[in-house]
């Protein structure tokens, strides 16, 4: 769980599109490389053509040739001084400028560690919205056609890196869409990758689910296709050997129980009943007194835990400015370790995050003094906001928002435990990102100048454990959230969130 502090690029969908301008300055330079190559090889042929020209007048009668003394003074020197310097220029080496260039920009390109968490997102993604590896390679992501396709390669590494991770049967799927996209192709080349490989893996993973004649199978076909060399005898060992398992032991297939998915999975789908249908929505007009003049659109989802939901509540101004203030400050998000007392990058939170003091500007401020109308609590001593943006499969597994009291002690002394989370979504996100409360069967989805609102603590101030919430990883789309724990200490005196109209 703990990936030590490897910051992915993907875990934030801002600076992503970096890379594309990084790939077209990278294929630019490819392009200068092969000129130069053209160059060289423009004049390697022109000399070709040039030597051969006199060569062959030469050859046609050899001893005529030599007999006229200007042609041996001619022969001797071309075979003298011409090819010294054709050795100088064959020696002369092409494009190193442009490996130079290409070795510069390593350090700013995708690291392992990139692929890994892009491979372990997209698994996230067919988990919680059980997609099918033949459906996202052909740009259908969740019943929704998009224009994009992947490639051989792309489903190999997606088959290969969760062959690694053991996850057998979603790499069989993976690779099963590789080998069926197989068409020969240069880059494969230069990845030494054959449909035979791929198929070889793939029976791999049929093995290792304990399908073994479906594996048999596969390896026969391998066999069989005229690239390969009659006489592999790993393949045939292995033919061989599963044959013999299977007389032997002749093994049953055991069918792959169908996981039931979890209530957080049924949220993340949108399979609760929609918040809208279960509550009423009204006008705050009482919180403050400035809501006299400009009343909130508040719509309660829950009254226990106590939820709310207020529309309109940021502007597209302040949420412009909020992303550009946070763009250059976004780190990958932590989780607060109990234990080792120290924030941790974990695989469960992956979006990067940036902190802002309540008078960081006028826009924070702004903010600020929103949360008080809206919720009548005191922000003394909260804590600052919270900008965040989510990347590739982003997501925030379930969690509480209040600490574990006995165990935060002096932090929870100070301000007191988060008494309430406001969360507003800066953004509407095409698929994903829901915000999901699965022990009170309730979805929020992401709704752009949407702030939600849940009470963290009952009555008794103790955790409230229905209010178990998370972050759907974001299938299609940007999720950007700000969001404010409000601390306890300084609401003893402050009248509740929302006092009924009369
Ligand atoms: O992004 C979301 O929907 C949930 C975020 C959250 O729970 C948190 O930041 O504590
Ligand atoms: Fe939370």
């Amino acid at each position: 769980e703990n990936d030590e502090n490897f910051d992915s690029l993907t875990t934030s969908v801002a600076g992503l599109e970096q890379l594309i301008e990084t790939e077209f300055i990278l294929i630019q330079n490819l392009e200068y490389y092969a000129d130069e190559l053209q160059e060289k090889l423009y004049i390697i042929r022109s000399l070709v053509t040039n030597l051969r020209e006199e060569n062959n007048k030469a050859r046609q009668n050899p001893g005529y040739y030599v007999s006229i003394p200007t042609n041996v003074l001619s022969l001797v020197r071309r075979l003298q001084k011409d090819w010294v310097y054709l050795d100088i220029y064959m020696k002369q080496s092409v494009g190193e400028k442009q490996i130079k260039a290409l070795h510069e920009h390593w350090s700013h390109l995708p690291q392992p560690g990139d692929v890994d968490e892009a491979v372990k997102a997209i698994s996230r993604l067919q988990d919680t919205y059980e997609l099918q590896a033949a459906d996202l390679a052909d740009g259908l992501i969740n019943g929704k056609k998009y224009d994009t396709k992947l490639t051989t390669l792309d489903c190999y590494t997606m088959g290969y890196e969760l062959f690694n991770q053991n996850d057998y049967i979603k790499a069989g799927y993976w690779l099963y869409a590789a080998t069926q996209l197989y068409e020969d192709d240069v880059m494969l080349r230069l990845h030494d990758l054959s449909n035979a490989k791929i198929m070889e893996l793939y029976a791999e993973t049929l093995l290792r689910q304990m399908r073994y004649q479906d594996a048999l199978s596969v390896m026969k076909v391998v066999q069989a296709l005229p690239s390969t060399p009659a006489t592999n005898s790993q393949l045939l060992r292995k033919i061989n050997e599963v044959d013999l398992h299977i007389k032997t032991y002749n093994p049953r297939v055991v069918p792959h129980p169908k996981r039931e998915p979890t209530d957080y999975e049924r949220g993340c789908r949108g399979e609760f009943t929609t918040h809208n249908s279960k509550f009423y929505c009204i006008y705050n007009k009482t919180t403050t007194a400035f809501l006299k003049l400009a009343p909130l659109k508040m719509e309660i989802i829950s009254l226990d835990p106590y939820l709310v939901i207020f529309h309109d509540v940021m502007s597209d101004g302040e949420i412009r400015s909020l992303q550009e203030m946070a763009k250059p400050i976004l780190r990958r998000a932590t989780v607060y370790n109990e234990e080792r007392k120290r924030s941790e990058v974990v695989s469960r939170r992956t979006s990067k995050f940036a902190w802002f003091y309540d008078h960081t500007n006028e826009i924070t401020e702004r903010i600020n003094k929103r949360i008080e109308d809206m919720t009548g609590f005191d922000l003394d001593g909260s804590e600052m906001l919270q900008v965040m943006n989510y990347g590739l499969g982003g997501h925030y597994d379930t969690h509480f928002d209040f600490f574990n009291v006995s165990m935060t002690a002096d932090i929870v002394a100070m301000q007191g435990d988060r008494k309430a989370t406001v969360l507003f979504y800066m953004t509407d996100v095409d698929q994903g990102g829901a915000t999901v409360f699965p022990n009170i069967q309730t979805a929020v989805f992401p709704k752009k100048g949407t702030a939600v609102m849940w009470y963290n603590l009952n009555n008794r101030f103790q955790g409230d454990y229905k209010t178990l919430h998370a972050g759907c990883p974001v299938l299609v789309g940007s999720k950007w959230v700000t969001n404010k724990w409000v601390r306890e200490r300084n609401q003893m005196f402050r009248l509740p969130c929302y006092k009924e109209q009369s």
